[in-house]
């Protein structure tokens, strides 16, 4: 780049820079000064209206008065709102205003090229008409992503706009001044790229607005279909698509979704404490984060002992594959995620219209008032046509009618006399002043025959009550009980899964315990559902799912259901499937059928940017179809075997390499397999000098820090580490090819350092490593 144009892009950047710093100078007091107009507004607001309710035109005065009153407050408010966030975004452009420029010449204008700079929000000139930086999310922009130089095309809601691109540069500018600027071709500048990854890690994920690629910018505009689903290796920015995605759409359907309207599903807490910067630092509000197991919880966790995900698959990796029960809980947890399965209960669900139904009659006092077999006839006795849900809020609607009648019943019965005697103050006061507001009213009864009438009443009505909210709850519809019945008698018979009747039997004595297994959860709530009718949230209008890979076909038919007006961004990488229940989301038939075709779009990513190239050179030759995946050109150190002689050894050499790492990582992180592996090399290896600090994370930790740590590979997933040692390499850890994807899961975390240590025989996974592709060191001995 010569000097000239060096100087000229500069000069430009001091000018905007020089704008940015009036105007916020201008702003500053606009926005204290319209803070406390609004403080004051609202602390006078009873001062300054007339209240006056004696006569009725004063009443329309005081009505009159506090409108005005309202509507000067909420003009303020607005104001103020916009020029408070006007002032943010200033702020924000202030140290670089911009990361890219094109030069467009229109079709139908002169030819004169028109530049167009682009950043992290839109700043206008004095004249409200020239825009001197535009918001990387406006339809112009895209072309900043999508094209090099040449003929391109846009869509503005006016329609296509087509032209040539003369020019496409991108710079990095810090602090005002421009450290590097080039101008390129397709692709957003390996060198800026380059520049990007090569930093150290951090505790909360980057914005990426300034590198995103094309791919990876098909996924953040696209809003066409209903399901989007992202297919990507790992460290190919699918979570940082994810995040810049829902900052588009906010920016996109400003003025009608906000960001309540969306929703994102993570994998665990502490991942949402990673990710939970990147939307404030793109001026936007975070979005409500939740995992499925939240919504297990919310639905089931009162009943239940619920068992989560880490649980389940701690339990599959507590013995060797062989392992009989361990086999069978690993066929249970693959039968009852799958669709068929799905099916099954669906058909299950239509035949309960025939016959079948299970109900919990009702007790009052020891005593059945309402009995299973009347509700089952009165559900039977209903128009065939009546679907499952309709039946059940007619029955509801009954139960309620007849517990009224009941209880007025029950008053005179002999047990409400004893129970009077137990009423407490609060409830005699509350029946004497009903009783003298009676009197007042001309009632001519005896005084004492009206008050026993009332304390009858009363009494009645408190033992009624709890059975009146079970008759709201539908928590007379034995839902555990229908469930119980796909793994007895007849039903059990029809599977045609794998081992289901031992499944069966493990299944009900669970159940029988108030266990509910993993994978039992999903399927017992979609099963109520069919038959008490689905709850939804009409309000949430996205909905994103990152690691979408553990979802299981019911958890995808959840969210269809439960966000009937949502589209779904689904993004996982099969690759990283770690649990049974994983679905092959791009070659997932049912998937794809979800939503059906046309409202379905699959988009690939192949680059994978978190990992050096060597890293990601062995990471994708340990997968059957890992040739697809592309490294971006970052340089680096080959993985390294670290082969120990046994557990000492290996503590002790990866003590020293952390102790080493320390000085240049900013994270370096031991993985294991399973919690329990973590605890114990924890508590190994903080015993060594220097490792005092060394910090254990596990499922209940909240904050994603950095720092040197230990932590289960499926904890780490969806996060990254400059360095990642493995701690157990060994044929006895990673031995069964079950364990692959955990594997590979493990060893993607890294960014630039991968070390692998095997206290025995390596893992045979090494032998399907491209060759050359890690170097083995053997500390001890050399
Ligand atoms: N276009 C880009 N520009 C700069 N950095 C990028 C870009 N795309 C991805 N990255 C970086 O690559 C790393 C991996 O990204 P991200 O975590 O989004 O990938 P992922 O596909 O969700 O990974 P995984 O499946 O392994 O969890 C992050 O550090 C991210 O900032």
């Amino acid at each position: 780049m010569d000097a000239e144009q060096w100087n000229k892009e500069q000069a430009r950047v001091d000018d905007v820079r020089s704008q940015l710093k009036a105007r916020i100078a201008r702003d500053e007091p606009l926005v204290s000064e319209l803070k406390s107009q609004v403080v004051g507004i609202r602390s006078e607001f009873w001062d300054d209206v007339t209240v006056n309710l004696a006569e009725s035109d004063d009443r329309i005065e005081t009505a009159v008065s506090m409108k005005q009153q309202a509507e000067v407050l909420s003009e303020r408010e607005r104001s103020h709102r916009a020029l408070r966030s006007g002032l943010q975004k200033m702020r924000r452009l202030l140290p670089a205003p911009y990361f890219g420029r094109i030069d467009l010449v229109e079709d139908g204008t002169d030819g004169t090229p028109e530049p167009v700079y682009v950043g992290v929000a839109s700043f206008l000139a004095d004249d409200g008409e020239t825009f001197l930086v535009y918001d990387w999310r406006t339809p112009i922009a895209s072309l900043y992503y999508d094209y090099g130089p040449g003929a391109v095309r846009y869509e503005t809601p006016g329609g296509e706009i087509t032209g040539e691109m003369t020019l496409k540069r991108q710079f990095s500018i810090r602090e005002g001044r421009i450290r590097s600027m080039f101008d390129t071709g397709m692709t957003i500048g390996d060198e800026l790229l380059q520049d990007v990854l090569s930093r150290t890690s951090s505790s909360q994920m980057q914005a990426i607005v300034g590198t995103i690629q094309q791919d990876q910018n098909a996924i953040i505009r696209n809003d066409r279909e209903r399901l989007l689903i992202v297919q990507g290796a790992a460290g190919s920015g699918k979570t940082s698509a994810a995040l810049q995605r829902v900052a588009y759409l906010l920016y996109k359907h400003r003025s009608r979704i906000s960001a309540e309207q969306m929703v994102l599903f993570s994998p665990n807490p502490m991942f949402s404490s990673y990710i939970s910067s990147v939307l404030p630092e793109l001026g936007e509000e975070n979005i409500k984060q939740t995992t499925f197991q939240d919504y297990l919880e919310l639905r089931l966790g009162k009943r239940w002992r619920l068992e989560d995900a880490a649980e389940q698959l701690e339990a599959v990796l507590a013995g060797p594959e062989a392992d009989e029960e361990i086999r069978l809980r690993a066929a249970a947890i693959r039968s009852k995620s799958s669709v068929r399965f799905l099916e099954r209960i669906e058909a299950f669900a239509s035949g309960l219209l025939r016959s079948g139904m299970r109900f919990k009659g009702f007790r009052l006092r020891g005593r059945v008032v309402i009995a299973r077999g009347q509700l089952e006839e009165r559900f039977y006795g209903m128009d065939a046509s009546i679907r499952l849900p309709n039946r059940i809020e007619l029955l509801k609607e009954w139960l309620l009618e007849e517990l009224e009648r009941l209880e007025t019943e029950e008053r005179d019965a002999d047990w409400v006399r004893e129970e009077i005697e137990y009423l407490d103050n609060e409830q005699y006061r509350k029946i004497h002043k009903s009783l003298s507001r009676q009197r007042r009213a001309g009632a001519d009864e005896d005084e004492s025959v009206l008050e026993e009438r009332l304390l009858r009443a009363e009494v009645a009505r408190r033992t009624f009550r709890p059975l009146r909210r079970l008759a709201e709850s539908l928590a007379w519809v034995d839902a555990a009980g229908l469930y119980k019945d796909l793994f007895r008698g007849e039903h059990a018979a029809d599977a045609e899964e794998e081992r289901w009747s031992e499944i069966g039997s493990r299944t009900l004595s669970a159940l029988e315990e108030g266990r509910l297994l993993h994978e039992d959860a999903a399927p017992l709530l979609y099963l109520t559902e069919l038959v008490q009718g689905f709850r939804m949230n009409t309000a949430i209008r996205y909905v994103i799912v990152d690691e979408a890979q553990d979802f299981s076909a019911f958890q995808f038919h959840f969210l269809k259901r439960l966000f009937p007006m949502a589209k779904i961004t689904a993004l996982g990488d099969f690759n990283q499937a770690i649990f049974a229940h994983s679905t092959e989301l791009a070659a997932s038939a049912w998937l794809q059928r979800l939503y059906g075709p046309e409202q379905t779009k699959t988009i690939v990513l192949r680059r994978s940017y978190r990992s050096t190239r060597p890293i990601v050179e062995f990471t994708r030759s340990l997968l059957p179809d890992g040739s697809g995946i592309e490294p971006f050109d970052r340089p680096g150190e080959l993985p390294v075997l670290v082969r120990a002689g046994g557990p000492e050894e290996r503590d002790r050499l990866l003590a020293a390499d952390l102790l080493e790492l320390e000085a240049s990582a900013a994270t370096a992180a031991v993985i294991c397999r399973t919690e329990a592996e973590s605890r114990a090399a924890w508590e190994r290896l903080r015993r060594m000098p220097g490792l005092e600090k060394l910090k254990l994370v596990t499922k209940d930790t909240v904050k994603f820090e950095t720092g040197l740590l230990v932590i289960p590979a499926y904890l780490a997933k969806g996060v990254e580490f400059d360095a990642v040692l493995l701690y157990d390499a060994s044929a006895d850890a990673y031995g069964e090819e079950r364990l692959r994807k955990l594997f590979y899961t493990a060893c993607t975390r890294a960014m630039h350092v991968l070390r692998m240590y095997a206290p025995g025989e390596p893992s045979p996974f090494f032998a399907d490593a491209a060759p050359g592709s890690y170097r083995e060191a053997n500390p001890a001995r050399s």
